[in-house]
């Protein structure tokens, strides 16, 4: 089974200007309303490709019954530890640019962690378990690293695509995959990335590290695959990019689906980068049609 585990989901709220005048009253022409948060996105996408999993992590108030009743319509399965408080809420501002607000979250009290912990110790070795999103502001600095060592204890893979300090501390725990996008890349490194040259020095160093699979994501510029045998680069397939948020959780799903099914990597990579632009294209996250067709389109290079 695949567990996915959102410290933070979000109600995602998409909202269409067409041109934003800070400072002043502005119209909405469009507003959608998504359940979102990394881990969640991770399990919607799995659903579309036709890969159960379970959705994890913390869910509260008005917007946590949203984001359940949503999952339940969409027939995935969660098992969330609710808190008081409500889940946030993430404004998503689309006015030929994109301009994100994400919300705090709710004050997780130490109780709720160790229930979530709790739930880490039913992990067997056949199971992956995505640990993605940031920590809310509240929790435990190391509440990752405490997951990850119930997991790494019972031999469970770990897939990991977080931010900041919560990343640094799980790429030295060795996961399974790790899926930064570019920036991301360089703040881990303190360092600022202009080309793809810097990028594939610092992907191959997250190697080295001790990650078995790497995936940089470049969004409209592709990404590149990084594990101790090779190095691959796939040009993003060109389209209408609709609403990119969740591109990158798409990513980590298409890899996930393909490479449990018994995919090869060079398959489950293209796969990934064939569903992080299907959802680009999408207004809300891809389908599997879209995926399927997108795929043809990814070419893989290997360098
Ligand atoms: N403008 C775009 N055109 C085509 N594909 C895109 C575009 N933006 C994102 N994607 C796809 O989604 C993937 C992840 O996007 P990216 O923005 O790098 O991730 P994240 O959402 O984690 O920041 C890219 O590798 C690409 O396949
Ligand atoms: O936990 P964070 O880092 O605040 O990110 C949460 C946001 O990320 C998303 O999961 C989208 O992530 P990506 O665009 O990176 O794939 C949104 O659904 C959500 O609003």
């Amino acid at each position: 089974m695949i567990y996915t585990c959102t410290l933070n989901p979000s109600v995602d709220y998409i909202v269409h200007v067409d041109e934003l005048r800070v400072g002043e009253l502005n119209r909405a022409v469009k507003t959608l309303t998504f359940p979102g948060g990394k881990g969640i996105n991770v399990s919607r996408v799995l659903k579309r490709l036709g890969v159960e999993s379970t959705a994890l992590g913390f869910i509260g108030g008005f917007t946590g019954s949203f984001i359940i009743e949503q999952l339940q319509n969409e027939n995935i399965a969660c098992d969330f530890v609710e808190v008081p408080g409500n889940t946030r809420i993430n404004v998503k501002l689309k006015s030929g640019t994109e301009t994100e607000i994400n919300g705090q979250g709710p004050v997780i009290e130490p109780k709720y962690e160790e229930a979530l912990i709790k739930k880490m110790q039913a992990l067997t070795e056949n199971d992956v378990v995505v640990l993605a999103g940031s920590v809310p502001s509240s929790s435990s600095p190391d509440i990752y690293e405490q997951i990850i060592e119930e997991a790494k204890k019972r031999k469970a893979k770990v897939v990991v695509d977080t931010s900041g300090p919560a990343l640094k501390q799980l790429l030295a725990r060795k996961p399974f995959l790790a899926k930064p996008n570019h920036k991301e890349l360089a703040e881990l490194f303190e360092t600022s990335l202009h080309s793809k040259d810097e990028i594939i020095v610092y992907g191959r160093r997250l190697v080295e590290l001790g990650v078995e699979n790497v995936i940089v994501s470049m969004a409209g510029n592709g990404a590149f695959y990084f594990n101790k045998e090779m190095a691959l680069f796939a040009e993003a397939p060109k389209g209408t990019v609709k609403n990119s948020v969740g591109a990158g959780d798409s990513m980590v799903a298409g890899f996930l689906a393909a490479y449990t099914s018994g995919k090869s990597v060079e398959e489950a990579f293209a796969y990934s980068v064939a569903s992080g632009s299907a959802t680009a294209f999408s207004e809300d996250l891809c389908t599997k049609d879209c995926v399927e067709q997108l795929v043809h389109e990814v070419n893989i290079m290997s360098f």
